[in-house]
């Protein structure tokens, strides 16, 4: 494993897009894994103005996003697909019938599950899978005590998840209690995995994850045993794994 220390969230997001677009540029039809919430904005918003430069091109990309919130349609401004329409889609050359987001409006959410395992399966796997964490050290909605075997499923959110999840809508009451994910089976298979970690907030769940067992109460911890993983992280997401003495780069 791989950790880079950054001084800030814009030095944390410029690197995770440098990792991002060295694979796009090194295989240009490659398969991305895609994540939503707060932490990667600053990354996709680094990736447009690279790609607006001409530095990078999208064309032939593939993408699958982790996940999606159970009953929210893709015009949804909370949907998963609005946030990567908005945040990276919308401004770069990616053909959209190679963009992939699971359908929060699917009648058979396990047939839609489903699909998605075979659909990854057909794309070849994906070649690099950018996370973020929660602070209960969930990765994409793979809660505490979700089983590591699991493939693409239906979850359940736990009340820390939509406490977190709130701030992005009106209310509490509005937040989906149920969403479509990958499960941790499909990420561990990802052939290279990149976390973006930012903020105080997180320390003690990086901690946790990348210091402690590996153990299902803390689903992130699961990417120790994975061969080829690269957390990027600002200082304060570092501060209690460089206190407990693990060596970073900078
Ligand atoms: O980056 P944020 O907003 O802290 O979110 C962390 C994690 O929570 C989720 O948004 C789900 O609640 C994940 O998709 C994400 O990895």
């Amino acid at each position: 494993m791989r950790i880079y220390q950054s001084e800030d969230y814009k030095a944390m997001s410029r690197r995770a897009a440098n990792i991002i677009s060295a694979q796009v540029i090194y295989k240009p039809d490659c398969v991305l894994g895609l994540a939503t919430g707060g932490t990667p904005v600053g990354t996709y918003k680094q990736l447009v103005d690279w790609y607006k430069e001409g530095d990078l091109s999208f064309a032939e990309v593939r993408s699958v996003n982790l996940d999606e919130y159970l009953g929210l349609s893709p015009h949804h401004e909370q949907s998963y697909r609005y946030f990567m329409q908005s945040n990276l889609f919308d401004h770069i050359d990616i053909k959209p019938e190679n963009t992939h987001v699971l359908n929060g409006l699917a009648k058979d959410p396990q047939a839609e599950c489903a699909a998605y395992n075979k659909l990854i399966q057909d794309l070849g796997g994906i070649d690099l899978q950018l996370l973020g964490m929660g602070h209960n050290g969930h990765i994409a909605f793979n809660e505490p005590g979700d089983d590591f075997g699991l493939e693409t499923h239906l979850v359940t959110l736990t009340d820390r998840t939509i406490d977190a999840n709130t701030r992005f809508f009106d209310s509490r009451d509005d937040v989906p209690r149920q969403a479509l994910s990958m499960g941790i089976k499909n990420i561990m298979n990802a052939r290279r995995i990149l976390m973006v970690v930012s903020g105080e907030d997180k320390a003690e769940a990086v901690l946790k994850a990348f210091a402690g067992p590996v153990t299902k109460e803390v689903p992130a911890s699961v990417l120790q045993l994975h061969p080829d993983v690269t957390l990027v992280a600002d200082k304060a997401a570092l501060s209690k794994l460089v206190e407990a003495g693990v060596s970073v780069c900078g």
